[in-house]
């Protein structure tokens, strides 16, 4: 017998299992010679002043630390081990090392230097586009990322989000239809995918002047379907091991659970393609026109200079829809969590709104029976009157921008709960870098992690307590004490992060670093971070004018179910839920958010 008859022929050994045994062995073996590579390169890549770093003790000789990120609120692990082994300490993710650092002037220089983003957010890009729908923020490639930046951030000039304020506004009325009506019918609401409903209108109404976005299909499930692969992705950014596995074709018979993420890839897929599509099939913008879609309709291949197909603006539409909703809503969602946790706070903001006329008599209004039957449409409610936005009794953005209880409260909750907790990763260039004077090697993950900065005991006075009044107190609170190297403003748009705190931060000169980044910071920041937060101003303005908002029962995670209502713990005063409760209800899902938002809303006229 020959040698392909004895290992590739059914007359080997193991009869008709011959052929597949021998192959696994193959690959088997190919892997562990893949495997040993990186070992050796791993072993003999010079590692500078890396071996100076302390580490947490590594759970698995193999995994490195990934078994301790392997939970739904990782952050939170970070953060204990940022007090634990300092500013600046090191991680091992198979056999890639990740510098993890808080602080905030160290932030600010790798921020600022170093552009390379990591693998991780190609491979977001891939989970929620496909294979090769790399968007501008998951690209390796910095003439792609470039090129989009620079055509795109126009779009969120101040002049612009006034025009995109409008679509909000309109959205806005559904959402108060709907709050109204599931309050009426179940007593409570489930707040954040009403939320997401209204970002995602505002983004395609408004954004991509798509007429009536509800009525698209696939629009309803939209939300569903991109949550259900963000969460995917993110467990896959923790798993590598998972990644693996999803992608291989055996993967949607064997799981349920990755053939549902098959079937809603395939339905964004078909979304995204079909608002590309609309886009380029529009004539050619004015030059004047700066809207997101007349951005992305004069967007040029960033290698060749031709005009895209829908196939190639697809990454970016997909993109553009995705990283503005969730952020948004979950913010919201996080301010209606701590309105309800600390009431007293609640109770500020609102007589705030009150004093400002602010949504006040006038701008929400019942829309007669015929426009009602149509409202009503997406919000299952016929027996409420719809209500509607009038933009003529609305505060526009620079007003809420102006009013410091809500901006305080507003900055508080996005410091304490960032939904971009988990950001910044860097992946450094082929040359060495030095950060907080040591050098690391080429190619070398630098996470700056947004909650760790933004909890920490050495920067910020009783990090663990919510005190919105810290930035009423002091207008440069965004900055770390710490003298430390000034980062130089960098981004798109006319809205560098520094304007969050209100007029009198931006006068300050930017002398020191940030401690605050919830829309990160440096050259690839936030770039659509003024129409972002006018939209959290707005609709928490908006819901707490009108409502007085609690937290459901079943929001209650203690054992003995009984915290609801008890009084006062720990937190600052009114405070109900213990910061355990709340990590037992966080999700990191990319956005770092809540599993659920159950409330219960009474109207502030009844
Ligand atoms: C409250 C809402 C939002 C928050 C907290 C937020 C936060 C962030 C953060 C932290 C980053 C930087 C990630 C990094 O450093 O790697 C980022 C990037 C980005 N955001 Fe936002 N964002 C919000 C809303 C929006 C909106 C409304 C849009 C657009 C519609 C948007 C579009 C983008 C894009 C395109 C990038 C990538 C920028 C680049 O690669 O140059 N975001 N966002």
């Amino acid at each position: 017998m020959g040698y392909l008859d004895t290992f590739y022929s059914t007359k080997g050994a193991l009869g008709v299992w011959t052929p597949f045994v021998v192959v696994i062995l193959n690959a088997m073996g190919v892997a562990l010679g893949l495997g040993l590579v990186q070992l050796v390169k791993f072993l003999v890549r010079p590692q500078y002043d890396l071996a100076r770093l302390p580490q947490p003790p590594v759970g698995d000789w193999v995994l490195g630390h990934v078994k301790y990120l392997l939970r739904k609120d990782y952050h939170r692990v970070i953060l204990g081990w940022a007090k634990q082994y300092g500013k600046i300490f090191k991680l091992r993710i198979l056999n890639e090392w990740t510098v993890v650092i808080t602080d905030p002037a160290a932030a600010a220089q790798v921020l600022a230097t170093v552009p390379g983003r990591t693998h991780n957010y190609k491979h977001i890009d891939e989970v929620l586009g496909g294979p090769g729908k790399i968007s501008m923020f998951g690209t390796p490639d910095e003439v792609h990322w470039r090129n989009a930046r620079k055509t795109t951030a126009p779009a969120f000039s101040m002049a612009n989000v006034r025009r995109y304020y409008g679509g909000v506004l309109s959205a806005a009325g559904e959402l108060l239809t709907s709050l109204d009506a599931e309050q009426g019918a179940l007593g409570a609401v489930d707040a954040e995918p009403l939320l997401q409903r209204l970002m995602l209108r505002a983004t395609l109404e408004g954004l991509f002047e798509v007429p009536d976005a509800t009525a698209l299909p696939g629009f309803d499930t939209l939300a569903s379907n991109i949550l259900l692969l963000m969460a995917e992705a993110n467990a896959q950014v923790t798993d590598p091991l998972r990644a693996f596995f999803y992608f291989t074709p055996v993967a949607p018979l064997v799981s349920k659970h990755v053939a549902r993420c098959r079937a809603a890839l395939k339905e964004i897929v078909m979304f995204h393609g079909k608002t590309a599509a609309r886009i380029l099939a529009r004539p050619e913008p004015e030059p004047s026109n700066t809207l997101l879609w007349a951005c992305l309709h004069r967007l040029r291949h960033p290698h060749t200079g031709r005009k895209l197909t829908a196939g190639q603006l697809h990454p970016e539409v997909g993109m553009y829809t995705t990283a503005g909703f969730d952020t948004t809503a979950s913010t919201v969602g996080w301010c209606m969590y701590a309105a309800s946790l600390w009431p007293e706070q609640q109770e500020a903001v609102a007589a705030e709104l009150r004093a400002a006329g602010v949504f006040g008599r006038g701008a929400v209004v019942e829309v007669d029976e015929a426009e009602s039957e149509a409202l009503a449409g997406g919000c299952g409610s016929k027996r409420r009157p719809a209500l509607k936005l009038d933009p003529k009794h609305c505060p526009g953005p620079e007003e809420l921008a102006k009013l410091p209880r809500l901006n305080a409260f507003i900055n508080e909750v996005m410091r304490m709960f960032p939904p971009t907790a988990i950001s910044a990763e860097r992946l450094t260039s082929d040359q060495p870098v030095t950060v907080m004077g040591m050098t690391f090697p080429a190619k070398t993950v630098l996470w700056c992690i947004t909650y760790g900065i933004h909890m920490s005991d050495a920067d910020w006075e009783e990090p663990a307590k919510f005190k919105p009044e810290r930035w009423l107190e002091d207008s440069r609170c965004a900055f770390a004490r710490s003298p430390g190297t000034a980062a130089p403003a960098a981004g798109g748009g006319d809205g560098p992060a520094a304007a969050i705190g209100g007029a009198a931060e931006e006068e300050a000169p930017n002398t020191a670093p940030r401690r605050f980044l919830p829309f990160g910071q440096g050259p690839k920041n936030c770039v659509g971070q003024n129409f972002g937060i006018t939209v959290v101003r707005a609709v928490v303005a908006l819901l707490l004018s009108r409502y007085r908002v609690a937290l459901h029962p079943d929001m209650d995670t203690s054992p003995e179910g009984d915290k609801l209502g008890a009084g006062r713990a720990e937190g600052g005063s009114g405070c109900r839920h213990s910061a355990e409760d709340t990590a037992r209800l966080t999700h990191v899902a990319v956005i770092t958010k809540l599993k659920k938002l159950r409330l219960v809303l009474q109207r502030r006229d009844d």
